[in-house]
């Protein structure tokens, strides 16, 4: 189990790129099946999770080439259909989240997908009806083996459908426009999601001949094709690092730019750091945080206390409340975090009260943060990295400590971010990897 120690109080200054996108990155690899030809990858960050499933894609198969630092070539070409029913597949796979978006392409070329339970952050119940729901819909056959915990899809001539999903799952509406694009006829997907991760899926989908429309929308119509074609296909910045990083500033009091962010495609998230005080601007495509003493969350208008809380895209990402809350910890003011879709997210605030923040947990869901005003700083302590956010949230909150910190199971923020001790050292943390 890897750790790092962490010397708090330093304030840092400098430029940070943010890498590519860690979610954009498992749909997209996994789309890399959708054809036989070439498909070229650039931006894909080197992170444990991103890792693991380009060994899973080359060990089903998959040519695997290093084209450069951060782009790669695919030709799915010579796939090894019978590896599927391996035990070492269905462990390798699931060991990571993204692995369950295997299902939808392999399914529309191929006719078969097999998965066991797929891992990711243990943040609370996280079903997969949807997807399933979504391949019947096409008319393939899911029978759930419960003693092996594997679930197995056959469908050889899917057909296209009408659906209108129960939850507008991420990985699920991915799942389903890959299955769906090579589908016999018209599929029409009501209650998808949208978040820029599917909408540069469905862009590289009809750049490889694919016919999607309603990108960027919740209805989405998909004509399936007969075959697609190769393609090449760049990740966005990772827009959950560049919210880490803006938090990061700000806890820090640090004078950070964020190098080619793509503003435009952050939706609510610089607006909801700035409803907590934080000074932003934007150069261009560069986001640059200013050395900030003192930021005083705002409240409703009618005065009363300000709630941040999650929604499915363009509403604000769950993946970045645990950061609004450790960056609230600090902050002049009161603010009602609001973990609506998974139930196990806030547990950590424990550590950070163990660090001297004040913080009531309402219940699983809901957490009261009473900033600090920085009256007095967080005190160092040994801690665990639960989940990949819980993680950097509480990384930031030991750079901003008086003393060093001990966070324990880094694995868990390496699964989302690129070399973060070594990046954040360029900038002026002291941050050491130990076993
Ligand atoms: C690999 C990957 O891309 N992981 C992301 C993906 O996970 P993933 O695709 O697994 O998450 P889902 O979108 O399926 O669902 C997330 C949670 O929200 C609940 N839910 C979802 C939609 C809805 O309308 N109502 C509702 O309550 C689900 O029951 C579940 O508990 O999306 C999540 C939600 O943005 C992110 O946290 C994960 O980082
Ligand atoms: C929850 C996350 O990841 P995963 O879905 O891979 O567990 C996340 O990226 O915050």
């Amino acid at each position: 189990m890897g750790s790092f120690r962490v010397k708090g109080g330093a304030q840092l200054s400098g430029e940070i790129i943010p890498q590519g996108a860690k979610n954009e990155a498992l749909q997209i690899l996994c789309a890399v099946l959708l054809t036989s030809e070439e498909v070229l990858v650039h931006k894909i960050p080197a992170i444990r999770d991103v890792n693991k499933l380009i060994e899973l894609l080359s060990d089903i198969g998959v040519r695997v080439e290093k084209k450069g630092p951060e782009s790669y070539s695919f030709i799915a070409k010579n796939i090894k259909l019978g590896y599927l029913d391996t035990e070492e597949y269905l462990e390798k796979a699931s060991s990571l989240r993204g692995s369950v978006m295997l299902l939808g392409p392999l399914l529309a070329r191929f006719g078969k997908g097999r998965i066991a339970k797929p891992g990711g952050d243990k943040i609370g119940r996280r079903r997969m009806d949807t997807h399933f729901t979504g391949f019947q819909k096409l008319g393939a056959r899911f029978h759930y083996d419960g003693k092996k915990g594997i679930y197995k899809i056959d469908g050889s001539k899917l057909r296209g459908s009408y659906m209108l999903l129960d939850e507008a799952s991420v990985t699920g509406t991915a799942n389903i426009i890959m299955a769906a694009s090579m589908a016999q006829g018209k599929t029409t997907i009501y209650n998808a999601a949208c978040e820029p991760y599917i909408q540069q899926l469905c862009l590289m989908i009809n750049r490889m001949g694919g016919k999607i429309t309603g990108i960027g929308s919740n209805l989405l119509h998909i004509e399936g094709v007969e075959n697609l074609k190769g393609t090449s296909h760049t990740l966005l910045p990772d827009m959950i690092e560049i919210g880490s990083f803006i938090g990061l500033a700000a806890m820090t009091q640090s004078e950070i730019t964020i190098k080619d962010a793509r503003v435009y495609k952050l939706g609510l998230i610089p607006e909801t750091f700035q409803r907590l005080g934080i000074k932003l601007e934007i150069r261009g495509d560069d986001i640059y945080i200013p050395s900030q003493k003192l930021y005083e969350i705002e409240t409703f208008i009618d005065g009363s206390i300000l709630t941040v809380s999650d929604a499915i895209w363009p509403g604000f990402t769950p993946d970045l409340l645990s950061i609004v809350l450790v960056v609230a910890t600090q902050a002049k003011g009161t603010v009602l975090i609001h973990q609506k879709m998974f139930e196990s997210r806030l547990f950590f605030v424990d550590k950070l009260i163990d660090m001297g923040a004040q913080i009531i947990l309402c219940d699983p869901h809901r957490a009261t943060v009473i900033g600090l005003a920085r009256k007095y700083p967080l005190k160092a302590i040994r801690m665990t990295s639960p989940d990949i956010r819980a993680g950097v949230a509480l990384l930031i909150a030991a750079l901003s400590s008086d003393g060093t910190s001990v966070i324990d199971n880094v694995e868990q923020i390496d699964r989302g971010y690129q070399y973060i001790d070594q990046r954040l050292n360029a900038l002026g943390a002291d941050i050491v990897r130990f076993d």
